[in-house]
């Protein structure tokens, strides 16, 4: 069964409660948490202090992405606020497993996302560290993107492999989701889909969180 991640980047921050609320109402499992710096994304948005605020407020499985440099520096600070799961980017790290070994410590599932330019093989030596493996089908920084599919052929390998040695790694993929593009995507492998835009900017954002849970 297909997990939805209702990503909070296009949610109304003014109105972040309601908004997180709606998608656990129409049953989204986990709630994207984007997390950027500035530096690593031209872009900025929320740190530990609003992840542990809406802890409070949310049941649902917490995601954190971060999209950050020197994520080691604030791995403590993102558990303790309440995130689930805590992924990094290979692109920040210069000893990966050593700070997915640090997620792990902290009791958290860790997880390793990729920019659309990597392959694979850049990510399969980290699969016995890893819980998950995102796969971004964008350029880390802003919601409402197109969607790359150069990620697809990695994802199959992906997949094909972690089942071969009945590994116990979700796959996430991460941008541009929506009604046309998510079918490829799981066709590919994935079983976590992330969608921002396609949910909150919609209409009827439960009823799109719906369609995707039906996938
Ligand atoms: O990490 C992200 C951007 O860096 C967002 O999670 C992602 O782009 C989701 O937004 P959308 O579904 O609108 O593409």
């Amino acid at each position: 069964m297909v997990i939805i991640a209702p990503s909070i980047l296009s949610a109304d921050f003014a109105e972040l409660q309601q908004d997180i609320a709606l998608a656990e109402k129409a049953g989204a499992q986990w709630l994207h948490l984007d997390i950027m710096d500035g530096h690593f994304v031209p872009n900025l948005t929320i740190g530990p202090v609003v992840v542990a605020a809406i802890r409070t407020h949310a049941k649902l499985f917490f995601d954190a992405h971060l999209m950050i440099e020197n994520p080691e520096k604030y791995l403590a600070a993102f558990a303790e606020a309440g995130a689930d799961l805590i992924c990094v980017h290979l692109e920040t790290l210069k000893d990966p497993v050593k700070v997915l070994r640090q997620i792990k410590a902290l009791g958290k599932k860790a997880g390793l996302a990729v920019n659309p330019d990597k392959k694979f093989a850049d990510l399969q030596p980290y699969l016995p560290e890893l819980d998950l493996a995102l796969f971004m089908s964008v350029w880390p920084g802003f919601a409402g993107q197109k969607f790359i599919a150069d990620c697809l052929p990695e994802i199959a390998k992906c997949r094909a492999y972690i089942t071969d040695r009945r590994l116990p790694v979700d796959i996430e993929i991460d941008g541009g989701i929506n009604r046309a593009t998510a079918p490829a995507a799981i066709d590919a492998g994935v079983n976590v889909l992330v969608a921002g835009s396609a949910i909150y900017k919609a209409a009827d954002p439960s009823a799109e969180i719906q369609h995707f849970i039906s996938l």
